[in-house]
């Protein structure tokens, strides 16, 4: 298929950073509000923005977020940032689509843990009337963070489930503070009723992919490691187990040091439940069409592999069965003149 083609397929996304994905655009509409000075030239600002090509690993490329934070700290930024992330989504033909963030980061400014969200929220809402797309939320504990500091985010947020907001996650350093570091938070979030995913398997650290299984969340964020790992990807089979698989990011953070360790067709061909993400639209500088592409070029996936993919993300949603099974019939209708 062409890249038009690609472009106007159906999509679903279930792992899209609202901090790593904002458009160049609404960067300087942000840094306008706060006055905070940005090069003239888009070039320019790009170089800012996005993960360095040489990138060495996970922790390198995290750095690149620090630049966005400090835009992110009112309830109108917030707003325009999640309503930008979702026009983008919508201009490439994402019918459904959870943009995570984690309200710890955006909280400087005097906003709480919920008003954070809730303007998050305000943002998707707004997205939604305008653009033929679904939107929800989800909320990031940070690994490096107290188990407190989650804890205590998690509570805040409980009450915004089931309106704009689906469910949770954990992501951040990973090398540094492994799975079972954050359990006691990922307990309070299962207790408080937060559908999770959960960021694992980017530092060569299978044993992470592992407990967060061990532990009952059903998706995860990457699983890269799990690549050459037989009995982990049976584990995943069998737990029905969701992976959220973002193939650029992967080769940026090392991850994956090369296609290989890429665990695409191994999950593949054991008939796990795969879906394609983009991870973060500019500190990866991509798009869902182009990680499309990507797939294509690279493992020959075809229409009828998109759409499984797809349909795969939508059974693992974190939203109800009727809503789900509309947006099943849309994207059936989407690639059906494509099987
Ligand atoms: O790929 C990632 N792995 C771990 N953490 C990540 C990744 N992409 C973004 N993050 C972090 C940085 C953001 O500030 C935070 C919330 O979106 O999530
Ligand atoms: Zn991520």
């Amino acid at each position: 298929m062409d890249f038009d083609t690609l472009h106007a397929l159906g999509k679903t996304e279930l792992h899209c950073h609202l901090d790593g994905s904002l458009s160049l655009r609404c960067i300087r509409q942000l840094a306008k509000m706060i006055n905070r000075p940005l090069p003239a030239s888009d070039d320019a600002l790009r170089q800012l923005v996005q993960a360095p090509a040489d990138s060495e690993n996970l922790a390198d490329y995290l750095k690149t977020f620090d630049f966005v934070a400090p835009l992110l700290q009112t309830k109108k930024a917030l707003q325009l940032a999640a309503f930008d992330v979702v026009a983008q989504a919508a201009e490439e033909n994402v019918r459904y689509i959870e943009i995570r963030f984690a309200p710890a980061f955006s909280i400087s400014g005097g906003l709480s843990l919920s008003e954070a969200t809730e303007a998050v929220i305000e943002g998707l809402h707004q997205a939604m009337t305008k653009f033929d797309i679904v939107a929800k939320a989800l909320v990031c504990g940070m690994r490096q963070l107290p188990n407190a500091d989650n804890q205590a985010m998690f509570r805040a947020n409980a009450a915004l489930l089931g309106n704009g907001l689906v469910g949770g996650d954990f992501a951040g350093n990973e090398a540094d503070f492994p799975t079972s570091v954050c359990a006691p938070a990922i307990k309070t979030a299962q207790a408080l009723g937060v559908p999770l995913t959960f960021h694992a398997g980017e530092c060569h650290c299978p044993q992470n992919i592992a407990e967060a299984i061990f532990l009952g969340i059903p998706r995860i964020g990457h699983a890269t490691a799990c690549f050459d790992q037989p009995d982990l990807i049976q584990k995943i089979v069998q737990t029905h187990t969701t992976i959220e698989l973002c193939l650029t990011s992967n080769l940026q953070t090392k991850a994956a040091r090369s296609l290989d360790e890429f665990p695409y067709q191994a999950l593949k061909a054991a008939g796990a439940a795969i879906t394609i993400n983009t991870d973060n639209r500019t500190v990866s500088n991509t798009t869902l069409t182009h990680e499309y592409e990507l797939y294509q070029t690279y493992f020959k996936t075809t229409a009828a592999d998109f759409l499984a993919f797809n349909l795969n993300a939508i059974n693992a949603a974190f939203i109800s069965e009727p809503a789900k099974q509309t947006l099943r019939n849309r994207l059936q209708q989407d690639y059906a003149a494509f099987l």
